[in-house]
């Protein structure tokens, strides 16, 4: 077996981050060899995440202050970038300059442009010159330029559930060309391990809320990517809520099909896709997907069903925010790139 590859994790006190090092510290050809916080730095990993004691090196790491020359000087060939937008892409100029790989599981660098950045983001992109070579890693949809890239940039967790079901579609014409709606649940973990008032326990708990209506960062990369499928423009509504879960995401999404388009072309359309994609389950037409059967995993899973009397294709798709729609696809590309079984470390259940 040739020897494993050796990573850091920036941002490793945060959840993606922890969920980064639950993933990690199992994988048969990783070996961790930093996990970056600032307000941690000298403190021993398996103090602040007992969890991991006594697993692989866990109990020999330290969390050290993020720099890109220590992390090099640490021996790291790939850096996953766990830290706020806005800040992933400070970290990442540094690091592609000392030849190390970046997978970011922050916004910086999924979207082409960087007036679209400004616009939705509220600042001016910190390093657009990056922004051609990155790589919107949709494993399932853009495996070929993952292998080959230096640059990663993981889809958001929203947009993960929202995109699987959809790209197919549009790829094969089967939706008519007007405005999609989109309704998706989140747990509380996807706002990430902050103090905020709104997100404690009591204010979270027997309350389920829309919000950032009727813009979400989110519909920057989602019409960014769906255009790309359908290669036209498509206009959508989304509207995100908070759930009182640790985690999971649940997405319901309504299109038009296309005049004469069956529910038997969807279902051909999605097995084409996703008969060999080892994360997509799909469950089938009125086969409704459950938060609870994703947790924790790097699944997606998907339903689908036409309402004939509104005329409404429905997709369902559940996913864990932390696993695939942050973390565990962080994990798939580090696989795809470093050319590990596409599965490895990743099938737990
Ligand atoms: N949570 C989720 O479900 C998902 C998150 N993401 C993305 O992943 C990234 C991390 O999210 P999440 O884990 O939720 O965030 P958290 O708030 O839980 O963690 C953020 C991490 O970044 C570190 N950090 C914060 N500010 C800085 C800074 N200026 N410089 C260096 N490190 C910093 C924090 O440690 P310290 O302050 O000690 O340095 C902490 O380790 C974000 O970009 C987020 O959008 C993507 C998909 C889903
Ligand atoms: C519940 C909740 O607050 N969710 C977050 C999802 C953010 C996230 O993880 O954003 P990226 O995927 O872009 O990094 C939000 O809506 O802002």
């Amino acid at each position: 077996m040739s020897a494993p590859v050796k990573v850091a994790v920036v941002g490793a006190s945060g959840y993606s981050g922890a969920e980064l090092l639950r993933l990690l510290l199992r994988h048969p050809n990783v070996e961790l060899v930093a996990v970056t916080s600032r307000s941690l730095a000298g403190k021993a990993l398996s103090k602040e995440f007992p969890r991991f004691r006594g697993v692989g090196v866990a109990d020999s790491l330290t969390f050290t202050a993020p720099d890109a020359a220590a992390l090099k000087a640490a021996g790291a060939e790939i850096a996953f970038l766990a830290v706020p937008h806005g800040v992933a892409a400070e970290y990442a100029k540094p690091l592609l300059e000392l030849g190390l790989k970046v997978i970011d599981l922050s916004a910086d660098f999924r979207l082409r442009s960087p007036a679209l950045y400004e616009e939705f983001y509220g600042h001016a992109h910190p390093a657009p010159e990056l922004l051609d070579e990155a790589v919107y890693a949709l494993p399932e949809v853009r495996a070929e330029q993952i292998k080959t890239a230096r640059l990663i940039a993981c889809p958001g967790c929203y947009p993960t559930s929202i995109l699987l079901p959809l790209i197919p579609l549009l790829k094969a014409g089967l939706l008519a060309d007007t405005p999609l709606a989109v309704a998706s649940m989140s747990g509380a973990s996807g706002a990430g391990r902050k103090e905020s008032i709104p997100l404690l326990f009591c204010e979270v708990q027997n309350s389920v809320r829309s919000y950032s209506v009727p813009v979400h960062r989110h519909l920057s990369e989602i019409g960014q990517e769906l255009a790309l499928a359908a290669g036209r423009e498509v206009k959508l509504s989304f509207v995100p809520h908070l759930m009182p879960t640790h985690s999971g995401i649940c997405t319901t999404t309504f299109a038009q099909l296309k005049t004469g388009v069956t529910l038997e072309q969807i279902s051909a359309a999605l097995h084409s896709a996703y008969d060999k994609a080892p994360f997509v389950r799909l469950l089938g037409v009125n086969q409704s997907p459950d938060t609870k059967n994703v947790t924790g995993t790097n699944f997606v899973d998907i339903g689908w069903s036409y309402d004939a009397r509104a005329g409404q294709l429905i997709l369902m798709s559940t996913e864990d925010n932390i696993g695939k729609g942050a973390s565990g696809q962080a994990v798939q590309n580090m696989n795809l790139i470093c050319g590990f079984e596409a599965t490895a470390g990743l099938l737990n259940i």
